[in-house]
């Protein structure tokens, strides 16, 4: 088996530290490479702050200087909501159906999969890596997942190689606190959110423009 390929989507309104460090923990875990997608139109949430445009304009700043963590703007080059089954489905085409695919998500994300468009399919398409997140430990998920998972559970990340598609894996990460919400709130109070992004972000005073705009 050739090694993975981990997709990682989010909003990215604006991406921070939290989101770049788990990736690289995870691409570290499944010695995979990591492709960050910004959504174009995310689904089950309110519209993003900045648009799709200036959170991958983020996404690649925050990725400069390092290969293994990769921007794919794929979501933007599509209309209507951005939904990880086509996404899936389109890179699964581009990378055969032999090399494992793995979709990470966080805990959060993780425990509203059944309200995600044709959430079943997932499975077929790529493994599911879970990647802890502080306040998001431990709660029950709904029964229908509980029972889809039950079977397709496995404890370490040489169980993604034997397989394309169809495993869930939890991925244990540095805990780490930040949430888009806590930087976006912080800016509009005119606050500094350094530390909490990288660097990177303020090296161009446009990129975190949309943020601090009344
Ligand atoms: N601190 C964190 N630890 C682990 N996973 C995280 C963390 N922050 C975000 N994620 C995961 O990253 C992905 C993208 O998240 P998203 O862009 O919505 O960021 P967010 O911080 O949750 O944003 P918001 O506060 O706007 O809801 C999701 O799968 C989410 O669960
Ligand atoms: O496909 C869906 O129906 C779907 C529903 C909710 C979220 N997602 C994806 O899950 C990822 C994290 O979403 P979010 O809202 O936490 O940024 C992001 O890539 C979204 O496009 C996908």
């Amino acid at each position: 088996m050739t090694r993975p390929l981990a997709l990682f989507g989010g909003t990215f309104d604006p991406i921070h530290n939290a989101h770049l460090r788990v990736a690289w923990e995870a691409a570290e875990a499944l010695d995979a490479d990591v492709r960050l997608l910004p959504a174009s139109v995310p689904p089950h949430r309110d519209q993003p702050r900045a648009s799709a445009q200036q959170r991958a304009a983020l996404v690649r700043a925050a990725l400069a200087g390092q290969q293994r963590l990769v921007l794919d703007t794929r979501e933007l080059q599509r209309e209507g909501p951005s939904y990880t089954i086509d996404t899936l489905a389109e890179v699964r085409d581009e990378i055969g159906t032999e090399r494992p695919l793995v979709l990470l998500v966080g805990a959060d994300a993780f425990a509203g999969l059944t309200s995600w468009h044709r959430w079943r399919e997932l499975f077929d398409v790529a493994h599911i890596g879970v990647l802890t997140r502080p306040g998001h430990e431990g709660g029950a998920l709904p029964t229908e997942l509980r029972t889809k998972i039950a079977s397709r559970r496995c404890a370490d990340a040489a169980s993604l190689r034997e397989s394309a598609a169809g495993r869930v894996l939890p991925i244990a990460v540095t805990p780490l606190e930040i949430s888009a919400s806590q930087v976006r709130a912080l800016l509009a109070a005119g606050r500094d959110p350094r530390w909490l992004v990288p660097d990177a972000l303020f090296a161009n005073p446009d990129l975190l423009a949309p943020y601090r705009e009344g």
